[in-house]
């Protein structure tokens, strides 16, 4: 397990300006420029995330919970630098793999092979990197002289294979997951969650963010409780998760 990892997070605050569709017709943007001087005073900014302070270190497993929209995956999307914070600072030790966002980087048209680099990149890989383990990630894949067709001939199943098999060939010791990737058919499933218990156990630090209580439960040490994109309470699993729980009880 790497030792080094560590993140720090200091006041962290994202903010998504929101056209509404009302602005984006063209009608609504002559009107918009007649009536700009009233809208200025109110635009629309959505606060995903609120002065979030938090430090990770390694051997840490960190439980993301929260209700829809609390902010959950805005703040994986901050740590793999995806969305860089509106306001505050970060400091990122050890290389992230990410292992959510599962359709981000593919493209319909290019070929399995194709997409094995397009999305390696995305998740953190560097091109050498793919191209040493390409053979590698075909075999695991299993999916033969297919990976010469366009994605867009795949079935679902087929193209979790492929996600699962770039994602999992790249070493991370960050990693951050939002469920845990479940793929294909019975066969395939008990390889692909060997494998993805073996990236968790090497990373210095796993951070999760999921619904599933008994993910959480059966993989995290700590937990932080995410509220209208703030951290309303930080603890052991057990603390936060009960704290959660009773939340949604009520
Ligand atoms: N690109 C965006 N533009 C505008 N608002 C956004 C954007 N991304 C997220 N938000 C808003 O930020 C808030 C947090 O969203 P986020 O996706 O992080 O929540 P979440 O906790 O992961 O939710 P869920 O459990 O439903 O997946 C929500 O109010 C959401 O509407």
């Amino acid at each position: 397990m790497s030792t080094t990892a560590h993140i720090v997070l200091r006041n962290v605050s994202v903010n998504f300006p929101v056209l509404s569709f009302r602005d984006r017709s063209l009608r609504s943007r002559f009107v918009r420029a007649v009536t700009l001087r009233r809208e200025a005073g109110r635009p629309h900014i959505v606060t995903a995330l609120d002065g979030i302070d938090l430090d990770i270190r390694a051997g840490d497993r960190v439980a993301i919970v929260g209700a829809n929209g609390a902010g959950k995956t805005t703040l994986l999307r901050v740590l793999a630098g995806i969305y860089h914070p509106t306001a505050g600072g970060i400091d990122v030790l050890g290389r992230c793999l990410s292992l959510f966002d599962l359709s981000a980087g593919f493209d319909e048209e290019a070929t399995g092979y194709e997409n094995i680099m397009r999305r390696g990149l995305v998740i953190g890989a560097r091109r050498t990197e793919i191209d040493a383990r390409r053979a590698e990630i075909a075999e695991f894949t299993e999916l033969g002289d297919r990976l010469d067709l366009p994605l867009r001939t795949y079935s679902s199943g087929m193209m979790l294979r492929l996600i699962f098999a770039v994602a999992t060939a790249v070493e991370g010791e960050i990693v951050l997951l939002d469920e845990w990737i479940g793929v294909g058919d019975q066969q395939f499933r008990k390889k692909a969650r060997q494998r993805l218990d073996e990236i968790v156990a090497r990373a210095g630090i796993l951070v999760l963010a999921s619904h599933d209580v008994d993910l959480i439960q059966s993989t995290c040490n700590r937990a932080i409780l995410l509220q209208e994109g703030r951290i309303t309470a930080a603890g052991t699993t057990e603390e936060i998760l009960a704290r959660y729980l009773g939340a949604a009880k009520a």
